[in-house]
């Protein structure tokens, strides 16, 4: 298991074609609650006042993630950081 915290930062171009725009954000609404369901996406904030988002990622490897990430449908429109994070050490759990 390995956890990432993930922050997209989403920039639509304005002259996209208002069908390709509602059609990719309606594919990429499926396709990031499939994954909320299963489990992988366990966590996602909208950042206030921004087309942004900060999700938490429980997956197998990096790989794992670099997949997913990378089949977003709104993947050639984001800008992508990725924090990789393990337990600390204080952590009482
Ligand atoms: O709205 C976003 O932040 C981008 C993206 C992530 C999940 C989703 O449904 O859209």
């Amino acid at each position: 298991m390995a956890l990432f915290h993930v922050r997209m930062d989403v920039a639509i171009p304005r002259d996209l074609d208002p069908k390709v725009r509602d059609e990719t954000i309606a594919k990429e609404k499926a396709y990031s609650q499939e994954l909320q369901r299963s489990g992988k996406w366990p966590e996602i904030w909208r950042i206030v006042g921004q087309y942004s988002n900060i999700s938490i990622f429980d997956v197998e490897s990096a790989d794992e993630l670099h997949e997913i990430l990378w089949n977003l449908p709104l993947f050639p429109y984001m800008k992508i950081e990725i924090m990789p994070l393990t337990r600390h050490g204080s952590d009482v759990k």
